[in-house]
């Protein structure tokens, strides 16, 4: 009991003793001289209290905590107006996309939890059935599985054979299954099969479910469509003569689930950079579950964790890539190490809008889903030739082709002008020039062309949205440029300002003594800017410089 006492005042005293000299014994107050036996009886005291523990109370000061009562309480968290503007600061940014926060929470904890309970597949439980697919990188097979799991769900699955990139893609399949599932094609396992040698190199297998026979590729070119989707996704055929007005109901459809599925997507730092028909396939699983689906994640990039940043760039398919063609800054070549690119990705997803890349190539899906001329090979590389003569401005390609529209084409715009144009506008604001300026998946999936109530034209309040969509779709880094541009311009004697020269002279060098305070606040601030951008880069390049190893696919199950 003693010993248990006297360390829990040692314990106390480790905590007290920034208090030892405000707050003497009461009966020695503070100032006054203490006499030599109370001194002693003092100590004796001391020694007394700090019997059990081997060390007397001189040393261990106890008497800190024999007084304790009579310090002042600690008064705990204080909440103080910078503090609290730091935690949200902090938390904002931690929680922005990509997602530090929810990053870690995933690798950590719930990726090494799936470890222990995803059902493992064997090469040997595999049968092979008839061949789907074949790539330059793989191989894809449906197949079944030789002694049904229980943890698996009955029903064919989809095998791929992957020489190239498929760890990259067993990576993303996993990080797509824990963040968004429904995005995208079931996967279920995925392993490397070493080959022996001589065979050829190493070989990934990787699984899902499968999901269905169509891709919205093999829907599109037949005659049929929209009208061969529609049973499909509204469950029923509508009760409307065929027509625009139907047409227009079933591709809006299938754009909110493109759009939900990408938006997925880039909440979790993914970048698909492949998206095509050909890699959306129609889910037939269950009641619930009828709805597009994203396949081929093995160009994805994952911007949590800078993986697969720049390997597949020259693969892109040329008729729906981006006209950036890299979906991050050229000045942020590739990516850092996975802690580096971690902590950055807010910062980087925010400098370069990756995501919007997807977007481009879901705006010309949506082009061919709504003009059939566009959507052959041929028609489509013609269209992309057409539309960089116009500079990638879709308004100045509608000038140059309506006026000899075939009655395809005019059918098109018709479609697209349906409600005060707000389909035009969609598309418009998915197919731009600058990534920048392209909306995102969540914005256009709050864009009133998907919440028409009945035909009658748009309600007060979705015109209200509308008006909100506009707003933020701006890109207000023109204005910052504008305000730069007008600042340059009016660089006159006369009208003060700075001249583009002066300006020029400010980005390189450091504000002066004896400088305009504007000058110099300017200077200030273009130097800032100037040393973040170079300290973001040099940070990476430096980081780059090391061979950085594909530490992630260690954790990728080998069967020998
Ligand atoms: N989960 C799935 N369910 C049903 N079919 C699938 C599934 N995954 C893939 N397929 C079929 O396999 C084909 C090839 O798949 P995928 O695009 O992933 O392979 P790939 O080797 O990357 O092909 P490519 O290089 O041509 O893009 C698809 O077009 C689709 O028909």
């Amino acid at each position: 009991m003693a010993t248990a006492g006297a360390l829990r005042l040692g314990h106390a005293s480790f905590f007290l003793s920034g208090h030892r000299r405000r707050s003497p014994p009461p009966s020695f107050p503070t100032g006054r001289k203490v006499p030599a036996p109370a001194r002693a009886s003092a100590h004796l005291h001391d020694l007394f209290v700090g019997v059990g523990v081997g060390l007397p109370c001189t040393v261990m000061e106890c008497g800190d905590i024999i007084y304790r009562s009579t310090l002042p309480r600690p008064t705990g968290l204080t909440l103080t107006a910078p503090g609290v503007a730091l935690a949200v600061a902090a938390v904002s940014y931690l929680w922005a996309t990509p997602g530090v926060a929810p990053g870690f929470f995933d690798m950590f904890v719930l990726a090494f939890v799936e470890r222990f309970f995803r059902p493992a597949i064997h090469k040997d439980d595999i049968v092979l059935g008839k061949k789907l697919g074949e790539g330059a990188f793989g191989v894809v097979y449906k197949v079944s599985l030789a002694n049904p799991k229980p943890s698996i769900k009955e029903g064919d699955l989809v095998l791929k054979k992957a020489t190239e990139y498929g760890a990259v893609e067993i990576w993303m399949n996993e990080r797509v299954r824990r963040a968004c599932a429904s995005s995208c094609a079931y996967f279920l396992y995925g392993f490397l099969e070493n080959k022996s040698k001589g065979k050829g190199g190493d070989e990934y297998w990787l699984i899902w479910r499968f999901e269905g026979e169509d891709t919205l590729a093999d829907l599109i070119q037949s005659k049929e469509f929209p009208y061969n989707v529609e049973a499909k996704i509204l469950g029923e055929v509508q009760d409307l003569p065929k027509g625009l007005q139907r047409e227009n109901k079933i591709i809006q459809t299938i754009m909110r689930q493109l759009l939900f599925a990408l938006d997925g997507l880039h909440s979790t730092g993914i970048v698909h950079r492949d998206i095509k028909p050909q890699n959306v396939i129609f889910s037939e699983g269950g009641n619930w579950a009828r709805t597009f689906k994203i396949i081929d994640l093995g160009a994805a990039t994952d911007l949590r964790v800078g993986i697969n940043y720049i390997p597949k760039e020259f693969l892109l398919d040329p008729r729906y890539a981006a006209p950036e063609q890299y979906i991050m800054s050229t000045q942020t070549p590739s990516a850092p190490s996975a802690p580096v690119a971690t902590a950055l990705s807010p910062v980087l997803w925010q400098l370069n809008s990756p995501d919007r890349f997807d977007i481009y190539s879901l705006g010309l899906i949506f082009l061919q889903m709504v003009f059939p001329s566009l959507r052959s090979d041929n028609s489509l590389v013609q269209f992309n030739r057409q539309l960089k003569r116009c500079n990638y401005d879709l308004s100045a390609w509608r000038n140059l082709v309506e006026p000899r529209a075939s009655p395809d084409l005019r059918k098109g715009f018709e479609l697209l002008d349906l409600d005060g144009g707000i389909g035009w506008e969609l598309l418009t604001s998915m197919v731009r020039y600058k990534a920048r300026q392209r909306t995102s998946a969540k914005a256009a999936l709050a864009h009133p062309f998907f919440k028409r109530e009945g035909l009658l034209g748009l309600s007060i309040m979705q015109n209200l949205r509308l008006q909100q969509y506009r707003a933020t779709q701006k890109d207000y880094s023109e204005a910052a440029n504008w305000i730069i541009k007008f600042m340059a311009k009016s660089g006159t004697a006369s009208e003060g300002g700075f001249t583009e020269a002066q300006l020029q002279e400010l980005r390189e060098i450091k504000p002066k003594k004896g400088g305009s305070q504007q000058r110099n606040l300017l200077a200030s601030i273009l130097r800032v800017q100037r040393k973040l951008i170079k300290t973001l880069n040099e940070s990476m390049d430096d980081l780059n410089r090391r061979r950085k190893s594909i530490w992630w696919s260690r954790w990728i199950p080998r069967e020998e």
